[in-house]
């Protein structure tokens, strides 16, 4: 499925805090969104996946979602999200239960989300039993066993420490290049830059608030071959940085004085 922004404005009673936001990602792409604190991403993404409607414009899909798609549109959040009584194969169960599939269905949903994020062993701890890592690998496995067409990461990785970051990140890329036969879009909101420039096939910059597309960077070389050491890489983060760093200091600058006020 391909999702597509159409002019999307959005207000909070007097505060605009988008303006103007169009864009689309197909499937197998992987759009990220980054600006400076306040400028609406978070907002954007719930926008985008349905939590929330645009006071203007529209969000439209095109094409089916995969067979079996209990929730074609799904989001993966910064803290996990999980219930902590539940075991990691309880919580990667909770969206099916209800869902009117089999049992047998339901198991074999589970053992294959389980695998592709390397839990199975680990099916029946609770979530206090894991590190940070592991938990965003149940939130992404918990995410897969829905089947969607359409993934929104809200700062997955910002939560965990530098190491555990890289080894996601690279789950992230096999993630982004499909699984039974399918490929997801993702639309991946992150305040870190290195993130964008590895993961992301275009990354929109937005002003500070109201947030608008300043710029659309497209990076081209192949997932698999970035790495954080990769100098390209790192010149496009540093360009990135250049391009929002005056936006971040005055969004800081404002976000300041208004708590101080
Ligand atoms: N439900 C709401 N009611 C009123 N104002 C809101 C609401 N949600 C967000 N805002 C305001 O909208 C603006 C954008 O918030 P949002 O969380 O989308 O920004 P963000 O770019 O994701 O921020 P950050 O980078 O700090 O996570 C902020 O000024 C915020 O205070």
């Amino acid at each position: 499925m391909k999702l597509i922004a159409d002019t999307i404005r959005h207000s909070y009673g007097p505060l605009t805090v988008l303006e103007d936001i169009s864009f689309e990602v197909g499937p197998g792409e992987v759009v990220a969104i980054v600006g400076p604190s306040g400028c609406g991403k978070s907002t954007l993404l719930r926008i985008l996946g349905g939590l929330e409607k645009p006071t203007s414009g529209q969000v439209l899909v095109e094409g089916e979602p995969p067979e079996g798609s209990i929730n074609p549109l799904t989001f993966v959040f910064q803290d996990f999200g999980l219930l902590p009584w539940r075991s990691v194969e309880g919580n990667i169960r909770l969206p099916l239960e209800g869902s009117g599939l089999k049992s047998s269905e339901i198991e074999g949903r589970i053992s294959n989300a389980l695998s592709r994020t390397g839990l199975s062993d680990f099916r029946k701890a609770l979530p206090k039993q894991l590190s940070g890592g592991m938990k965003q690998r149940v939130g992404i496995a918990r995410a897969l066993a829905v089947r969607p067409s359409v993934m929104f990461m809200d700062e997955p990785l910002s939560a965990l420490d530098a190491q555990t970051r890289e080894l996601l990140m690279d789950d992230l890329v096999t993630l982004a290049e499909g699984f039974d036969g399918h490929q997801l879009a993702t639309v991946y909101v992150t305040h870190n830059l290195e993130e964008a420039t590895r993961l992301a096939d275009r990354i929109l910059v937005l002003s500070r608030r109201p947030g608008r597309i300043r710029s659309v960077i497209t990076i081209d070389r192949p997932r698999r071959e970035r790495s954080a050491t990769d100098p390209d890489i790192a010149k496009q983060t540093r360009e990135l940085w250049d391009l929002i760093r005056n936006d971040a200091a005055e969004a800081d600058r404002e976000l300041t004085s208004g708590e101080v006020s």
